[in-house]
């Protein structure tokens, strides 16, 4: 059995299929193991898949599309820029994360810090050089804190579930796109035409993208000053962008440089995706790694 995999134009990318006692497998980056199935036994985000999950990650969705407009991603914005919630260190943040569940993944349901440690070591084993790609990826998910009371227990819809842009016409390829049609904005002329109040090129950085986990680590990424390069910064903002870097939706919005941090962000999403499995790291064992580089890019302390 094989399973079709979107290709990302990226010439280190090859996925190629291994011997016999793998035949369930594909092979990914030289190296990275592309499992078939989900830990329930389902194709990676099948959202129609029969499951204990389905009706609960669709409602999850109906609600989010209802609620992400333009305006209130545009408070959210203004409110937590202000980052004058928490003052804590990465790693305390990581440990904060095993208390928060994600109701919108239908392929996870371990305690996120082991999701964090299973992408990084995985893009580890296969990029040993690039260790901001490790710490993006451990850092990535961070943003779900915002679940948590001294973040403002924000509802789940305002938090996980893959991202799309507001302020112009909702693209057919987004996850259960027919419940777009109960948010104000699809009605409204300024919102909902290809461009909106966009234009050709304008660059991601000038597009509001529904507010949750990748946009508010990102602010707290930068505001924080952090030395990560900005490959490392466009994937931690745009990972649930599925529309772009699964389906090629809104490529027009992007310019020359996001042109070039997509071939990372394809490259993330591969183990970003497909490390969710019941393996656990031994998080001990690794921290020491991880530590290293967070003093490496990060202060001791970030304000939240
Ligand atoms: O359900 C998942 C989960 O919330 C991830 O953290 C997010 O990045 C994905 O886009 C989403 O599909
Ligand atoms: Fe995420
Ligand atoms: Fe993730």
């Amino acid at each position: 059995m094989t399973i079709i995999i979107d290709q990302p134009d990226f010439v280190e990318v090859v996925e190629k299929k291994v011997d016999a006692e793998q035949e369930n497998e594909l092979v990914l980056d030289g190296g990275f193991v592309v499992p078939e199935s989900n830990s329930f036994g389902h194709t990676f985000r099948d959202y129609d898949a029969e499951s204990d999950r389905k009706d609960g990650v669709e409602n999850f969705y109906r609600i989010n599309h209802i609620n992400q407009t333009y305006d209130f991603v545009k408070k959210m914005r203004e409110e937590y820029s202000r980052l004058n919630r928490v003052q804590m260190s990465i790693w305390e943040c990581c440990e904060l994360l095993n208390d928060v569940v994600d109701e919108s993944d239908p392929d996870l349901d371990e305690p996120q810090i082991e999701h964090l440690l299973q992408t990084a070591e995985a893009i580890r084993k296969d990029y040993p050089n690039e260790d901001w790609m490790h710490l993006t990826a451990l850092i990535h998910d961070l943003g779900k804190v915002l679940l948590l009371p001294s973040f403002g227990e924000l509802p789940q819809w305002a938090v996980v579930g893959d991202t799309f842009p507001v302020g112009c016409a909702f693209d057919e390829s987004i996850v259960h796109h027919k419940y777009f049609k109960e948010n104000p904005d699809y009605y409204n002329p300024a919102y909902n035409t290809k461009y909106g109040v966009y234009s050709e090129g304008c660059g991601l950085e000038n597009v509001m993208m529904s507010w949750g986990h990748d946009d508010y680590m990102y602010l707290v990424a930068k505001e924080n000053k952090t030395t990560l390069p900005s490959a490392g910064l466009f994937v931690i903002r745009y990972h649930s962008f599925y529309a772009l870097h699964r389906s090629d939706a809104y490529k027009y919005l992007m310019n020359e440089e996001d042109i070039e941090n997509l071939k990372w962000l394809k490259i993330f999403n591969k183990y970003d995706l497909y490390s969710k499995s019941k393996v656990r790291i031994d998080v001990e064992k690794v921290k020491p790694y991880y530590l290293s580089l967070i003093e490496k890019y990060f202060p001791a302390k970030l304000n939240w």
